[in-house]
């Protein structure tokens, strides 16, 4: 089992006015290779979540468990997690500071123990990963790309330590619609390769788009967990919890209110037009 919370409760400040319950209670299993979305309101949980999954933050009580292993338990070998685990925040690119491209990708690398030329083969393909050619990016200050870019460069950066396990933060937030496309047919491909994706979002269109399965936080709680067809074409109960819903979700509630038999769980515009050309050749 390559991630699993046991009844994981974590409390920011604990035993001080400010102390903050942010996660409680909370267990749950993901398998190698899934892609996984995490939604939920401003202040549900969702960055307590991942953070404790990568390891940076220690729950009160329960366990992580990363193959099996608990993360926290004495003599737990944390380098093992530092590689299996790639954490990228929200806006990664404020976090580029060397002064070319190929030495902040290889930044993370610099204690790893490896060869010399084995980083310099790890970055030059973790920025083609990212779809640049390694010869015109790698002498360029970070701080001269495009937004796009600039992330696409912070990826490459954890990318190049291997990690099985990728999480990401509000990875779209701020990408204009093209970028933000092809960025995420990016992530499916490591996902379709055998690499463990948790995606933290506000974007239902994405979700729906390129998750296999949804989480929804609410206060501190796993509220919803299914594959994203269930859990995504539950709109009243995702508008309750103050979510978006995805447009072609609400495009079929409209159009099933107007009487037009669209299945269940549609939730993607693909499946919206597989559904309404199915109709118009039948008619
Ligand atoms: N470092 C911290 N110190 C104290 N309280 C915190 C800290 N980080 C988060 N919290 C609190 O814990 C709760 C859960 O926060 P968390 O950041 O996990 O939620 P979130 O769902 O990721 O929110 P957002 O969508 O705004 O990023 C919130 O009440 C938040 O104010």
């Amino acid at each position: 089992m390559p991630v699993e919370l046991k009844h994981v409760t974590c409390t920011y400040s604990p035993g001080t006015s400010q102390e903050i319950r942010a996660v409680t209670d909370l267990s749950l299993k993901i398998q190698d290779g899934e892609f996984v979305a995490v939604m939920g309101r401003t202040g549900s949980g969702k960055s307590t979540l991942i953070q404790l999954v990568a390891g940076l933050l220690e729950p009160d009580s329960g366990q992580v468990l990363l193959d099996g292993l608990d993360i926290h338990a004495r003599g737990y070998d944390r380098s093992a997690l530092r590689r299996r685990v790639g954490i990228v925040f929200q806006y990664p690119e404020y976090q580029l500071f060397e002064i070319t491209v190929e030495k902040d990708v290889a930044f993370g690398l610099k204690h790893s123990g490896l060869k010399p030329e084995e980083i310099s083969l790890r970055v030059r393909l973790a920025l083609e990963r990212m779809g640049f050619s390694f010869e015109e990016i790698r002498k360029e200050s970070p701080l001269c790309l495009s937004g796009g870019e600039k992330r696409r460069v912070a990826i490459a950066g954890i990318l190049a330590a291997h990690p099985g396990i990728l999480i990401l933060d509000e990875p779209v937030a701020g990408l204009d619609p093209l970028a933000r496309r092809e960025f995420l047919q990016m992530i499916r491909q490591f996902q379709e390769e055998g690499m463990t994706v948790i995606m933290v979002s506000h974007n239902a269109d994405a979700v729906a788009e390129y998750a296999g399965r949804v989480l929804v936080m609410a206060e501190g709680r796993l509220e919803m967990d299914g594959d994203t067809r269930t859990v995504m074409s539950d709109l009243q109960r995702l508008r309750s919890l103050h979510l978006d819903t995805s447009a072609a979700g609400q495009a079929a509630e409209l159009l099933r209110q107007r009487g037009v038999e669209i299945p269940d769980q549609t939730v993607r515009y693909d499946e919206l037009l597989g559904a309404l050309t199915e109709m118009m050749v039948k008619s």
